[in-house]
């Protein structure tokens, strides 16, 4: 097996300027830029490996000077090196004295330590010339759970346990992956229902929608009260009695505030309400998910790290936990994650609303699926219908489900020209804007 070494990094501020009709727009961002430190892990031969973050606008700079910073510190690293004790990495990097202190664990360091541990999966699944999923999901339990750091963890999940977890669905594996490769994994559409959106679109988009074979659809919510209830209506109207439709208020509302506007929209009949409240507030999702049942909660797009979601399913505060590929701290953080979902009983839904997101998602649902939560019951993945055509390896959609990706590597690498072209603020895109 190939050994590279890594000898050099670039990181670059991709960024794709808000579509006419507001993709993306939602009642705390608006319609935002969708962005992406892009980094490049350089190696002495020819794998490279390719990771990103997930941000809006501006606050893609902060991100790239901190990836640059991390990745200063696996320069010199071969392969084998940090497979040999990945878990003592992704320690040394969420450690590192001089910058633990504006994290630790969250915030811009931590989407910074996701985009570069992603970047170094990515290299490996290419270098074992798998697809990232598969190459996960031929681990050994105890090679999986190597790559776990469980400082933090232990009182709701120890190695053991997480081994036993595994062990437990190693039999049935191989027939949960002939499942995925036939028909792929349940996933639901946000694209028809952005805040920016006329009624006339949701329903054309939802009409679209139903022809293509979803069941599941998410509507955005927060901003008026009036409107929401007007769009809840047309969205139900259009989908009819038997599809899902879930809300998502992305952290706008208080507990008293969220308890009482969802529980106007309940006669549209709701699956579940998005991020009602402040993201770290564990005893109010608890206290909002009181109010408002049989409604679910469901968050964790902006939930920083495992111990944050830890506590979200020790309390019983989310009947669905949203990971997500780049808020967390890069695919062994998730494993944790996985895991401690599957020991709590909550069926993990994750977060796609993002570039690149349905790429990483695409291959953590197969891993979750194959090897850990091994159920489709009340689990379903966001996909979002824009920018994948920047995309070498975009995520595939067949029947509302999504795809096992086939091609070696975490499918994050852009296309040469996406990055030439959106780069900020050199790009013609960009460029041109600022000139103009
Ligand atoms: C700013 C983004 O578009 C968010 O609105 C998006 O991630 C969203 O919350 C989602 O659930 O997909």
């Amino acid at each position: 097996m190939p050994n590279p070494k890594i000898i050099s990094f670039t990181v670059d501020d991709v960024r794709f300027p808000t579509s006419d009709d507001a993709d993306g727009s939602d009642a705390m961002h608006g319609s935002p830029d969708y962005s992406a430190a892009y980094i490049v892990l350089k190696t002495d031969s020819d794998f490279e490996g390719h990771g990103l973050t997930f941000t809006l606008g501006r606050g893609t700079e902060l991100c790239v000077e901190a990836a640059k910073y991390l990745c200063q510190f696996i320069v010199g690293m071969t392969l084998d090196e940090i497979r040999g004790d990945f878990a003592g990495l992704w320690r040394k990097l969420t450690s590192e004295p001089q910058f633990r202190w504006v994290g630790p664990e969250k915030g811009v360091i931590h989407l910074a330590t996701g985009g570069v541990i992603n970047a170094i999966w990515d290299l490996y699944a290419k270098v074992e010339n798998k697809p990232l999923w598969k190459l996960v999901c031929d681990m050994s339990a105890e090679e999986m759970v190597s790559c776990i750091d469980f400082r933090y963890l232990t009182d709701a999940l120890t190695p053991e346990e997480a081994i036993e977890i595994l062990k437990a669905n190693d039999s049935t594996a191989a027939v949960r992956e002939k499942e995925m490769l036939e028909s792929g994994f349940p996933a639901y559409t946000t694209s028809a229902g952005w805040l920016g959106y006329s009624d006339e679109k949701i329903v054309r988009l939802c009409n679209e929608g139903i022809a293509d074979g979803w069941s599941h659809f998410k509507l955005k919510v927060g901003d008026n009260l009036e409107d929401d209830r007007r769009r809840a209506g047309i969205m139900r109207n259009t989908i009819g009695p038997d599809r899902k439709m879930m809300l998502d208020a992305n952290q706008r509302w208080d507990v008293q505030q969220a308890i009482d506007w969802t529980n106007t929209l309940a006669e549209f009949n709701p699956w579940w309400i998005e991020e009602p409240t402040c993201p770290d507030d564990v005893l109010a999702h608890k206290a909002i998910g009181e109010g408002v049942h049989p409604i679910g909660i469901a968050t964790g797009e902006q939930c920083q790290n495992r111990v944050m979601f830890k506590q979200f399913l020790q309390a019983g505060a989310i009947q669905f936990c949203q990971i997500d590929s780049c808020r967390l701290g890069g695919v062994n953080e998730v494993l944790s994650v996985l895991l401690l979902a599957k020991k709590f009983g909550v069926p993990v839904c994750p977060h796609a609303g993002g570039v690149g997101l349905c790429e990483y998602v695409n291959h953590l649902i197969m891993i979750d699926y194959i090897r850990i939560g091994a159920s489709t019951d009340s689990h379903v993945a966001e996909f979002v219908d824009h920018l994948h055509e920047h995309f070498v390896d975009p995520c595939v959609i067949k029947n509302a489900a999504y795809m096992p990706p086939t091609a070696a590597g975490y499918s994050a690498t852009m296309k040469p020209e996406t990055i030439e072209k959106f780069r900020f603020p050199d790009g013609e895109v960009w460029s041109t804007r600022n000139s103009g």
